[in-house]
C-alpha cells in the first residue's frame, strides 16, 4: 500500500497524483478506483479515477477509448466532463481527472422506502435521455448503462464510465462480453453480438423502471434467467424475431410461449404516460425500439420541453395530451401494448405511442466547461484534455481497434452483489487497451 500525502490509504496500483491531495476514496469499479481530491492549483475538488492496470505510454493514453470518447462527447451538460489527465511514466499510473459528483443512481435509491417524486424521476430521465441522444448523435454508443454510470449532484444527472463504449460505425458481430447482465438487451443476450446503440436505450428504460420502483426489472441470475425474467414481464416476442435472431446464436430458443404479467402491475402507481416511454424504451425488437431522439419528444417529458422552449424564447403549441393520465388508464397500457405486439406489431405499437406522442424537437442547451492547463512536472505526463490529439480514425469514424477480445470472454460484468472477489483478486489483467474488447 502507499500513503497520500495526508496519510490515506491507497492501493499498490496507485500513484498519487501530483497537485492533488487525495481526500477519500468514493468508488470502485472493475477497472478502476475512483478518489475524490482536491486540486492545489485551484483549491477545488475533484474525482480521480486511478486506473488498476499499469499502460505503456502516453500513445497508449491517448487511444484508450474512455478518453476518446470523453474527449470528442464533451463539453455537454449531462455528460462527465474530464478535466486532466495523469499520466505516471514511471509507473504506468493513469489517472483520468473528472469533475466530481455526488452519487450514483443506485446509491440514490438503495435502501430508499419511498417512491422518488414523479418530478425528480421526470428530470432525471429527460437528462439520460439527453446524455444517449448527443452520444448517439455523435455515434458511440455506451454499452453499459447501468445505475452505478450514471452519476448526479444536486439535481444534475451525467452519464459515466466510457470504458466500454464504441463506434456506431463498427459493425457487427461484437465479440466482446457488454453490459451488466441485469441491464443487457434482447439483442445482446440471444444473438452472436449482432447489436446496436438502442441496447443503450433497452439499459435505460431498465434504469427508469428502478427509478420508479427502487428495484431492478430483470435480475436476471444468468444469461438464460436473464432472458426468463423479461419474458415472465414482457412476454415472448413474435416467432418470426425469434427466429431473426435465432440464426446467430446457439443457445436453445425453445422459450415457453408466455403472455407476461405487463409492467403496470409491478408499478402500478406510475402513470400511463410514463409506462408508455417505459415500453417503448423496452421493445424487444431494436428495431421498433424508441430512438434516443424520440424519447425526448415523448409526452412524459412535455413540461420540460415546455420549460426549454419557454426559456429559449419559443412557444410550444399545446399536446395531443389532456392532463390527468392516470393509474387506471395504465393498466390498459399493458393490454394495448400486447395487442401492438401480435401481428401488425410496428404500426400498432406506433399507433399506440402516437395516441400519446406530440413531436417537438427540444433545443439543445449545452454549457462550456472550461478546462485547466498547468505546467507538467518531471516524468508525470499531465496534459489538459483539450491538448489531446484528434481521434484516430476520422472525424466522424472509428474509435481505435483493440485487437484482444480475451478480457471480456473471461471476465463479463458482473450486476451488483455478483463481483466474484476472489475471482477478481487473483485475475491477471490484461493491458488496459485489451480490457474490453476492440470497437
Ligand atoms: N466523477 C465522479 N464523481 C463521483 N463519483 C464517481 C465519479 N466517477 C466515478 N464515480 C464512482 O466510482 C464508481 C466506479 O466508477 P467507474 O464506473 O467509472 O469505474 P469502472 O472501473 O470503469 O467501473 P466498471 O466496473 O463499471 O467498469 C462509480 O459507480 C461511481 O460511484
Amino acid at each position: 500500500m502507499n500513503l497520500t500525502r495526508d496519510g490515506n490509504c491507497l492501493c499498490e496500483h496507485m500513484y498519487p497524483p501530483i497537485d492533488y491531495r487525495i481526500v477519500q476514496k468514493i468508488g470502485e469499479g472493475t477497472f478502476s478506483e475512483v478518489l475524490k481530491a482536491q486540486s492545489l492549483r485551484d483549491g477545488r475538488y475533484y474525482a480521480c479515477k486511478s486506473m488498476k492496470q499499469p499502460l505503456d505510454s502516453v500513445e497508449q493514453v491517448n487511444s484508450l477509448r474512455e478518453v476518446q470518447a470523453m474527449k470528442r462527447l464533451s463539453p455537454h451538460p449531462n455528460i462527465i466532463q474530464l478535466h486532466e489527465i495523469i499520466f505516471h511514466k514511471e509507473t504506468g499510473s493513469l489517472s483520468l481527472i473528472c469533475e466530481l459528483m455526488e452519487m450514483n443512481i443506485y446509491e440514490l435509491i438503495r435502501g430508499r422506502q419511498y417512491p422518488l417524486p414523479d418530478s425528480k424521476i421526470k428530470n432525471y430521465m429527460y437528462q439520460l435521455c439527453k446524455s444517449l441522444d448527443h452520444m448517439h448523435r455523435n455515434e458511440i454508443f455506451h454499452r453499459d448503462v447501468k445505475p452505478e454510470n450514471i452519476l448526479i449532484r444536486q439535481d444534475v444527472l451525467k452519464l459515466a464510465d466510457f470504458g466500454s463504449c464504441r463506434s456506431m460505425h463498427s459493425p457487427p458481430p461484437h465479440t466482446e462480453y457488454i453490459s451488466t447482465r441485469w441491464y443487457r438487451a434482447p439483442e445482446c443476450l440471444l444473438t452472436d453480438g449482432y447489436y446496436s446503440h438502442k441496447m443503450d436505450i433497452w439499459s435505460a428504460g431498465c434504469v427508469f423502471f428502478e427509478i420508479i420502483s427502487l428495484s431492478p426489472l430483470f435480475p436476471g441470475t444468468n444469461e438464460l434467467d436473464q432472458v426468463s425474467k423479461i419474458h415472465n414481464i414482457l412476454g415472448t416476442p413474435d416467432s418470426s424475431l425469434l427466429h431473426k435472431f435465432k440464426q446467430s446464436r446457439a443457445m436453445p430458443f425453445n422459450f415457453p410461449p408466455e403472455k407476461g404479467c405487463g409492467l403496470s402491475s409491478l408499478i402500478p402507481h406510475c402513470s400511463a404516460v410514463a409506462l408508455s416511454l417505459l415500453y417503448q424504451m423496452l421493445e424487444y425488437n431494436p428495431e421498433e425500439r424508441i430512438g434516443a431522439g424520440d424519447t425526448l419528444r415523448h409526452p412524459y417529458f412535455r413540461e420540460l420541453q415546455m420549460a426549454e422552449k419557454r426559456a429559449s424564447g419559443l412557444c410550444w403549441a399545446p399536446g395531443t395530451l389532456k392532463g390527468g393520465e392516470t393509474c387506471g388508464v395504465a393498466s390498459s397500457m399493458d393490454h394495448l401494448w400486447r395487442i401492438a405486439r401480435q401481428g401488425r406489431r410496428q404500426h400498432h405499437s406506433k399507433h399506440v405511442a402516437d395516441t400519446l406522442i406530440r413531436r417537438n424537437g427540444p433545443p439543445y442547451p449545452t454549457e462550456l466547461p472550461k478546462l485547466n492547463i498547468f505546467i507538467p512536472a518531471p516524468k508525470m505526463s499531465s496534459f489538459p484534455v483539450s491538448s489531446l490529439p484528434p481521434l484516430a480514425g476520422t472525424h466522424r469514424g472509428s474509435l481505435p481497434a483493440f485487437t484482444s477480445k480475451k478480457w471480456h470472454s473471461r471476465l463479463p460484468k458482473q450486476p451488483r452483489g455478483e463481483i466474484h472477489h476472489q475471482e477478481l483478486k487473483s485475475y491477471h489483467m490484461p493491458p488496459i487497451e485489451q480490457k474490453r474488447g476492440g470497437y
